[in-house]
């Protein structure tokens, strides 16, 4: 039988993630404060390696982790070659456009400028509305952003909605529902189909 590895998110997601295995034969027992980043569960059915939530999908892309769990928002920014095969229904929040309340979307013949730390989705999002932007990408605390003046408008994850009315900012335009996805290397999935899917029911049953 093949072992299988899966690439998990640290931080907000990796906990939820690492629940869903809880009480199944793939559980794993963590050591309190230890910095360790690859475990095995005790009956060797699984690998699980810990990585930072936007590498998840390298690792399955290039084959290293068969399986991993990540946000869609990093799908959507990364647009790797794997596979998406379950909505996990944890982490939900969703991709806006936020800004101060009277901000206009559509300049036509000038450049909207947008921070966020999404760049590519961001790209993808406006080329196809043939707006022109100048794309600003920020590592965090994007909201900062507007009020500063570094941008007219932000591209984030909002969830409560806390952090944009907090900031004084509103959502201008709703982009995509995000949750936390199950991914698959495309060969894996091909080659180790039955353990894979064996996962997939374990965790679509939750
Ligand atoms: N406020 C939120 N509510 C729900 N889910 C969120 C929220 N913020 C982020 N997420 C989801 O959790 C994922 C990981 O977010 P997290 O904040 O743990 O890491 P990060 O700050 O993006 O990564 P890094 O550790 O590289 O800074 C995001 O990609 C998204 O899918
Ligand atoms: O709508 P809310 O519930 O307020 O959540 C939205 C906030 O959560 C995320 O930030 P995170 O906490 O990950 O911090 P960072 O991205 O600024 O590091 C996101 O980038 C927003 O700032």
């Amino acid at each position: 039988m093949d072992i299988l590895t899966i690439a998990i998110a640290k931080g907000r997601l990796g906990k939820k993630g690492l629940e869903l295995f809880k009480d199944t034969e793939y559980e794993i027992i963590m050591e309190e404060d230890s910095r360790k980043l690859v475990y095995n569960n005790a009956n060797k059915k699984i690998n699980f390696i810990f990585v930072k939530p936007c590498d998840v999908v390298t690792y399955v892309e290039k084959g290293v982790a068969d399986l991993g769990i990540v946000g869609k928002d990093t799908i959507l920014e990364d647009n790797k070659d794997i596979y998406e095969v379950l909505d996990l229904g944890f982490g939900k929040c969703r991709f806006v456009v936020a800004g101060f309340e009277d901000q206009n979307l559509v300049k036509k013949n000038e450049v909207l400028t947008i921070a966020t730390n999404y760049p590519s989705y961001v790209e993808s999002v406006f080329k196809d509305r043939g707006q022109l932007v100048e794309i600003i990408k920020l590592g965090g605390a994007v909201e900062l952003a507007p009020l500063m003046g570094l941008s007219e408008v932000i591209v984030d994850i909002v969830e409560t909605g806390n952090t944009l009315r907090d900031n004084g900012l509103v959502v201008l335009e709703e982009l995509d529902t995000i949750s936390a996805r199950l991914i698959v290397n495309k060969a894996s999935y091909r080659f180790k189909y039955s353990e894979i899917k064996k996962i997939e029911k374990v965790l679509g049953g939750v």
